[in-house]
């Protein structure tokens, strides 16, 4: 549906006018319609940002109207026909072909997302296309669930429910369900930025003994923050008990966590990664696995998503495997769709965006 709630107030009073005056406030809507930009959203997002469109009075919006199935792509390459902005979340591919289905009119890209891996920046950024994103308010929830996943790999908790569901809980045990804990541990961050300090900050508590990082280059203000070292990629492998990826998905990070790195690893060690699927080599983490190579992972991401239900990462029991949810509270989700709209109406204005990538 094409909307704009005052519109829709203003078409409601003509149902009721007489004839006369109805014709005249209708040609004035439609002028002020025809100055309104247009957007398509790919997809329904959480109240707050649509709230924020609708009351903008500045655009007039589409909307894929399904949060259950993501838009396909051919209906998609239809609906961006010759708008000015696209809210889109990162099921959807952003590239030439689809920017030149959009034309020339499109100004605004927004995604309702941290990451930008689906996206083409060069396509973007040679189209004069502006990007929002939306870093931040994100940091928090995403923490939270890294720390959540951390800790049921470690200490074994699907495992643990399914014994004690499924009838394995027989006497207690001395070695039954033991897993790793963080007290006096070394946990290792790859790629330190926002996130990797707030996991850090959440871990600390538990008595870590100590954190380290590594990067492209060392970050010394994030690190003083959270008393990281920064190590070469070969030291985090071999010395982190705990190893949190949190690096974004670029060609230089694609599948670089692979049998190379796996090998140099502990066998007491937990990989966790929250970041993106395509920065792990997937067979080598599962050769890592299941060989005892290294003791546990926890996955919020993966290759594909959703990762089918018949893939062999499902069948082992130190693998413990989300659905992409790191961000998924509500006031996370709800304060991500609002940024998502106010950086779309905000470059859509031509002014400075609240989080927009620089190209
Ligand atoms: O990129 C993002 O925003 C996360 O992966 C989903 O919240």
């Amino acid at each position: 549906m094409w909307g704009s709630r005052m519109a829709l107030r203003r078409l409601q009073k003509i149902a009721v006018a007489p004839l006369s005056v109805k014709e005249g406030i209708t040609s004035k809507i439609q002028r002020e319609m025809s100055t309104l930009q247009r957007v398509y959203v790919t997809r329904q997002i959480p109240p707050e940002g649509l709230r924020i469109l609708k009351e903008s009075g500045q655009v007039q919006f589409e909307l894929w109207d399904s949060d259950d199935v993501p838009v396909s792509r051919a209906e998609l390459l239809k609906k961006v026909k010759g708008v000015d902005g696209l809210l889109c979340v990162l099921t959807e591919k952003i590239d030439a072909e689809l920017l030149d289905a959009a034309g020339p009119n499109l100004k605004v890209l927004s995604t309702m997302s941290v990451g930008f891996d689906h996206l083409s920046l060069d396509e973007l950024k040679k189209r004069g296309i502006r990007v929002g994103y939306t870093p931040e308010v994100l940091t928090d929830a995403v923490a939270e669930l890294t720390v959540a996943l951390l800790l049921a790999t470690s200490r074994r908790l699907i495992e643990a429910t399914h014994e004690a569901k499924t009838g394995g809980w027989g006497t207690w045990r001395t070695l039954w369900l033991c897993g790793h804990e963080l007290a006096n541990s070394t946990v290792g961050i790859l790629g330190l930025g926002r996130i990797g300090v707030a996991i850090a900050e959440r871990l600390a508590p538990f008595k870590v003994k100590k954190f380290i990082y590594t990067d492209v280059a060392p970050r010394p203000e994030l690190a003083r923050a959270i008393n990281a070292e920064y190590v070469s990629f070969d030291e985090l492998a071999k010395q982190s008990d705990f190893l949190a990826v949190c690096c974004a998905l670029t060609p230089e990070t694609k599948e670089i966590c692979n049998k190379e790195l796996f090998s140099k690893m502990k066998n007491t060690s937990i990989f966790i990664n929250t970041s993106r699927g395509g920065v792990v080599n997937q067979e080598d983490l599962y050769e890592a696995l299941s060989t005892g190579q290294i003791a546990g992972a926890g996955l919020d991401v993966t290759v594909p998503e959703p990762l089918p239900t018949n893939h062999p990462l499902f069948t082992l029991k130190n693998c413990v495997i989300l659905p992409h949810i790191a961000s998924a509270s509500y006031t996370t989700r709800n304060a991500m769709s609002a940024l998502a709209a106010n950086n779309l109406l905000l470059g859509l204005r031509g002014e400075p965006m609240i989080k927009e990538l620089k190209l």
